[in-house]
C-alpha cells in the first residue's frame, strides 16, 4: 500500500532532528574532557583547582606537574609563574651540609595554594623590576632530611639550634611544603647582595638585628634594601619572615599549616 507523502516528510524531519541532537551531544562530550584538564591561568578558587587536579589524577594526564601525596597536591614553584627560578641547593653539595641530602626529588616543591602566592609575589617584583626573579633554594623538605640536619649541628645546644634548623620534634613548615628559602637574582642569574649568604649560620643574617649591624657598618644600606624588597615581596602575599634568616618564609603559621597540609615524613618520588 502507498504511503501518505507527508509520512516521508515526518520521516524525513524525524531523522534530521535525531542527527542534530547526536552531533550536539558528541560535541558536548568532547567539551567536558577538555574542561577536564586542568587550567591554572584562570582565576578558579583552590577547591576548583583541587577537584580539578583530582580528575586529573583519575585521567593521568599532567602527570609530571604535580606530585600527589595523601590529600595535598604540590607543584613546582614556578608551575604559575615561571619568571620565578630555583635552584635546589639540597640536591647538590652546595649546601651548609656540603652533601646532597635529596636523592629523588630534583624540583621545589610546595603546595598548589602556596605556589600560587608566589606567583603573585613575584608579579609584584616583575612590577618594580622587570629584570628581578625570585630565586628558590628550597621548599618541600621532608622530615627525615630535617633530622639529618638537626643531628649534623648537635654541637650546638638546642635553643640556639632551632634558630637555624627547627627541632624535628616540632616539625618545620618546609616539612610540609608550606615554607620557602630564597632570594631575588638578576637576569643574568646573579644574586642580590644581603649581606650575608643563604643559610649563613651567623647573626648578621638575622633580619631582627640588621640596624645593630647597619650602625656598625658590617651590613650596607643597600644590603638592608634588597632584604627589604624581598620580605615586600613576599609578605604583599601573606608570608612571613623569621627573625633569624632573611632567606626563610612561611605561608602561614606553624599551627595552621599543620591542620591544613599533611606532614611528608619521606622524599617524595616524582
Ligand atoms: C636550614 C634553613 N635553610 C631553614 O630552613 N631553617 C628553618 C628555621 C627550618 O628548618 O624550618
Ligand atoms: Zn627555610
Amino acid at each position: 500500500m502507498r504511503k501518505n507523502p507527508n509520512f516521508y516528510r515526518m520521516k524525513r524531519m524525524e531523522f534530521l532532528l535525531l542527527s542534530g541532537l547526536l552531533i550536539s551531544a558528541c560535541s558536548e562530550s568532547v567539551k567536558s574532557e577538555q574542561s577536564l584538564k586542568v587550567d591554572f591561568g584562570s582565576n578558579k578558587s583552590d577547591s576548583d583547582a583541587l577537584s580539578d587536579e583530582k580528575n586529573a589524577r583519575k585521567l593521568d594526564v599532567s602527570k609530571e606537574e604535580y606530585i600527589l601525596h595523601k590529600e595535598d597536591t604540590l607543584v613546582c614553584v614556578d608551575h604559575f609563574n615561571k619568571n620565578i627560578w630555583w635552584e635546589l641547593k639540597y640536591a647538590t653539595e652546595d649546601n651548609f651540609m656540603h652533601r646532597v641530602l635529596y636523592d629523588t626529588m630534583q624540583k621545589v616543591y610546595v603546595q598548589i595554594d602556596v605556589a600560587r602566592r608566589l606567583a603573585k609575589s613575584q608579579e609584584y617584583l616583575t612590577g618594580r623590576n622587570s629584570d628581578y626573579h625570585l630565586l628558590v633554594y628550597d621548599g618541600l623538605r621532608p622530615l627525615s632530611v630535617q633530622w639529618e640536619m638537626w643531628n649534623a649541628l648537635d654541637t650546638i645546644p638546642a635553643f640556639e639550634r632551632g634558630k637555624f634548623v627547627s627541632n624535628p620534634k616540632n616539625g618545620s613548615v618546609h616539612n610540609y611544603g608550606a615554607a620557602v628559602d630564597l632570594t631575588i637574582c638578576m637576569s643574568n642569574k646573579k644574586p642580590l647582595d644581603m649581606g650575608a649568604e643563604y643559610d649563613d649560620i651567623r647573626k648578621i643574617a638575622y633580619p631582627s638585628l640588621e640596624s645593630e649591624f647597619l650602625a656598625t657598618g658590617e651590613i650596607s644600606q643597600a644590603q638592608i634594601d634588597n632584604r627589604k624588597l624581598l620580605r615586600r615581596a613576599l609578605k604583599s602575599q601573606g608570608f612571613s619572615n623569621i627573625p633569624t634568616e632573611w632567606w626563610h618564609f612561611n605561608a602561614f603559621p606553624r599551627p595552621i599549616v599543620k591542620g591544613k597540609y599533611q606532614l611528608v615524613t619521606r622524599e617524595l618520588v616524582e
